[in-house]
């Protein structure tokens, strides 16, 4: 075969990769070829409506927002009297210190196990050489839920990554070639909470930021670490795309754990969630497809 055709079918082949965590996974792919998640067709990779992301995402950052009322007196105050009582019951203007009305104030894990029913957190992955892992410690994760969200820095396809991407494990491809760094150490650390600061509406946060420090507001946001299936541990979540909806209520944006590297983007921000690809139950890693080929 001519060189050329060679070379054309090497590229075609590679522009077919829909995720790449490269160079480990070009390394690795070989010993893992059923680590590999085939689809016939771009919009047959998706398990999930945008809805049903909607419909899963907002109720939680809701119960985050209610369990944290005492802290968010700018962002309340901002809002309509309808939506602002989604939030506080009338007894919660008597006793403003109390979280979830009627309830204690609970923390954001402990509101992802009433509210999701599920918790995930990470620990050493159960596989050697692997580093962190993330795991479900307790509950349980039916099929189809979303189970976690990929934090970072959102680049369009044509903006610049070089430094940010020299040996970083943590840039993870769309398959549209929108890039996302969920690194959170080093300048993709600093890039993520200039660009985060800088996002602002007023007393109204457009993202989080914390999923880069101990104490996470979002407890989704770790899906950054969740490692590669292996020939034995298939994978039991995939990544989804979901672009952010315009009518996605601005008091809950501050828990999306993803900001645009240009402030002048004009796509709506690209968020990238982990859908369940059958039951998980507590005590298990997860495991993604770090390559899907789209055929
Ligand atoms: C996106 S990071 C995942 C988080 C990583 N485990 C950590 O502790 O930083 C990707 C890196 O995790 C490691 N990794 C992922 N899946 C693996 C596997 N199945 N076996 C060994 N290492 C793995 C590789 O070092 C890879 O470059």
């Amino acid at each position: 075969m001519a060189m050329s055709s060679l070379l054309k079918r090497f590229q075609d082949k590679w522009k077919s990769y829909r995720h790449r965590f490269v160079p480990w996974i070009a390394f690795n792919l070989r010993k893992n070829e059923r680590s590999l998640r085939k689809v016939t067709e771009q919009s047959k990779d998706r398990l999930v409506s945008d809805e049903e992301l909607s419909e899963t995402l907002i109720p939680f950052f809701r119960a985050l927002l209610r369990n944290d009322i005492a802290c968010q007196g700018e962002v309340l105050r901002l809002l309509s009297t309808t939506t602002r009582a989604r939030y506080i019951s009338p007894e919660d203007h008597e006793r403003p210190e109390r979280g979830e009305p009627g309830g204690e104030h609970r923390r954001p894990l402990e509101t992802m196990l009433h509210t999701t029913g599920f918790c995930i957190e990470r620990k050493p992955s159960s596989l050697p050489f692997a580093g962190t892992g993330v795991f479900v410690t307790r509950g349980f994760v039916p099929k189809r839920t979303t189970v976690a969200m990929y934090p970072g820095t959102i680049y369009q396809a044509f903006e610049p990554i070089l430094f940010q991407s020299i040996w970083n494990a943590f840039v993870f491809r769309c398959i549209d070639s929108v890039l996302i760094d969920g690194n959170d150490r080093g300048i993709s650390k600093m890039i993520y909470r200039s660009c985060s600061g800088r996002d602002r509406l007023g007393p109204f946060a457009l993202s989080d930021a914390t999923w880069l420090t101990v104490s996470t507001k979002n407890p989704l946001a770790v899906g950054q670490y969740v490692n590669n299936s292996t020939n034995d541990r298939t994978a039991n979540v995939y990544y989804q795309e979901y672009d952010v909806p315009k009518e996605f209520p601005l008091e809950l944006r501050q828990y999306l754990p993803n900001v645009n590297y240009r402030h002048d983007t004009q796509r709506p921000l690209r968020c990238v969630v982990l859908v369940a690809l059958r039951d998980i139950h507590p005590g298990e890693e997860l495991f993604s497809n770090y390559f899907t080929i789209v055929n």
